[in-house]
């Protein structure tokens, strides 16, 4: 097992683009760390600068104290499993976990009972003599993971490695992947793009956005607490709804005002402080789904837009007449947004200048109903809100209040 340390890491490729800007990024010896972000975010980048396969334009990276590119590739002792891993079509799958053995000169001996031992690891002792054109997709990934395992090694790579897999037998290789990455002790890197593969596979996650590693943490912390509005909406099953609001923030009362309903936060709120500064200034709220609405001091009622039938529970969309923040979570400050109006307590909120065209879609929150619930659309639904789970953003997507939080 290996410590890694990323230092100010860039990688600038030869047109000019930045595939990752200035990160740093410790993972600790036996750690299994999921690196998260949308596609072309820099995550495969930064997984071949960990395992010397880049060079950092800036930067460097250090396994256990020792720069990589130090390291002659031979004795860097790293695996990395890719996507579509290839397998030797001739040769058998004993044959080829046993290649990197049997390529650095082990006994027939050892080689076998290395074989047999990853096999069993992996679920895949009857299929020793078969061919990989034999082989459903999951079973060649296990191969593919044997194979990078047979040959012990400090600090496994995997690049998306169930992306090419069926969705039931993916649900039972991340299980594996990881009891199997703890039990034969290797520092591993992951990567992917799908939240709930990451968020039920880390120890920690680190989530990217454009090269720039946005929040490190273990999944439950980087779920509850985003630090900037990208996370909050990349993390969510069912997604994140986003809502603008304008800020009201007189006389120790502070109001988030979404148009046609507002939130007001008690005194005493956390927050108050950090939005008392903000008065008259546009925020995004972001609320994960919500429950229908029992006895909570603060409501959002709205107009079931959608209804979908999940199985345990049904979701609901609810129109609340709000503006919504792009889910995509443009850059700011860019978002779009509508023209300005003045807000019933009397003010102009501070849209952005550029912002014109057409007014958004109502903005919309999904509230979860437990089955066997039902709702039809087109009722008027409530919800209920949880202040404590709500989340605000200033313009820059910097998090409200996360000092006074955390
Ligand atoms: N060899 C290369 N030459 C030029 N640009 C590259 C090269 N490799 C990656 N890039 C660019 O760097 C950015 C990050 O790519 P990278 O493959 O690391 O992202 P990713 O998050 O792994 O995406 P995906 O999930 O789609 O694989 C992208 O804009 C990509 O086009």
């Amino acid at each position: 097992m290996v410590a890694i340390a990323v230092r100010a890491v860039s990688k600038v490729f030869g047109d000019g683009a930045t595939a990752v800007d200035r990160v740093d990024l410790d993972v600790a010896s036996g750690e299994f760390l999921v690196l998260l972000g949308p596609s072309g975010c820099g995550k495969s980048t930064l997984l071949r600068l960990i395992g010397g396969l880049e060079e950092p334009t800036r930067g460097e990276v250090l396994l256990d104290g020792v720069p990589v590119t130090a390291i002659p590739p031979q004795e860097r002792n790293v695996a990395l499993v890719v996507q579509t891993f290839a397998l030797y079509p001739h040769l058998t799958v004993a044959q080829n976990i046993g290649f990197p053995l049997r390529a650095a000169g082990g006994s027939a001996t050892d080689v076998a009972a290395r074989i047999a031992e990853m096999a069993r690891h992996l679920g895949i002792a009857d299929l020793l003599g078969r061919r990989p054109e034999h082989l459903s997709g999951g079973q060649r990934q296990r191969v593919a993971l044997a194979r990078a395992l047979v040959r012990r090694p400090a600090l496994l790579l995997l690049d998306e490695p169930l992306s090419n897999v069926d969705a039931g037998v993916r649900a039972d290789l991340r299980g594996e992947i990881t009891a199997l990455a703890r039990r034969i002790g290797v520092t591993t890197v992951y990567v992917t793009h799908d939240q709930n593969e990451a968020l039920s596979m880390a120890d920690r996650v680190a989530v990217l956005r454009r090269g720039v590693l946005q929040q490190v943490g273990p999944p439950a912390q980087v779920y509850a607490d985003p630090r900037t509005l990208f996370v909050a909406a990349f993390l969510g099953t069912p997604p994140t709804s986003l809502l603008e609001a304008a800020v009201y923030a007189v006389n120790g009362r502070v109001v988030l005002d979404l148009g046609s309903q507002e939130i007001e936060l008690p005194p005493g709120d956390p927050r108050t402080a950090a939005l008392a500064r903000r008065h008259t200034e546009r925020v995004t709220v972001a609320l994960r789904a919500l429950r229908p609405a029992t006895d909570e001091p603060v409501q959002l009622t709205g107009t079931v837009r959608a209804v979908l039938n999940r199985g345990p529970d049904v979701l609901a969309y609810l129109d609340t007449g709000g503006v919504p923040t792009p889910p995509q979570v443009v850059d700011f400050p860019a978002a779009g947004g509508r023209s300005p109006e003045r807000t019933p307590y009397g003010f102009v909120p501070a849209y952005d200048p550029e912002v014109t065209g057409e007014p958004p879609p109502a903005g919309e929150v999904l509230v979860r109903i437990a089955a066997p619930g039902t709702v039809a659309v087109g009722a008027r639904l409530t919800a209920g809100l949880d202040l404590g789970e709500l989340l605000l953003f200033d313009r820059a997507g910097r998090r409200i209040g996360l000092d006074i939080i955390s």
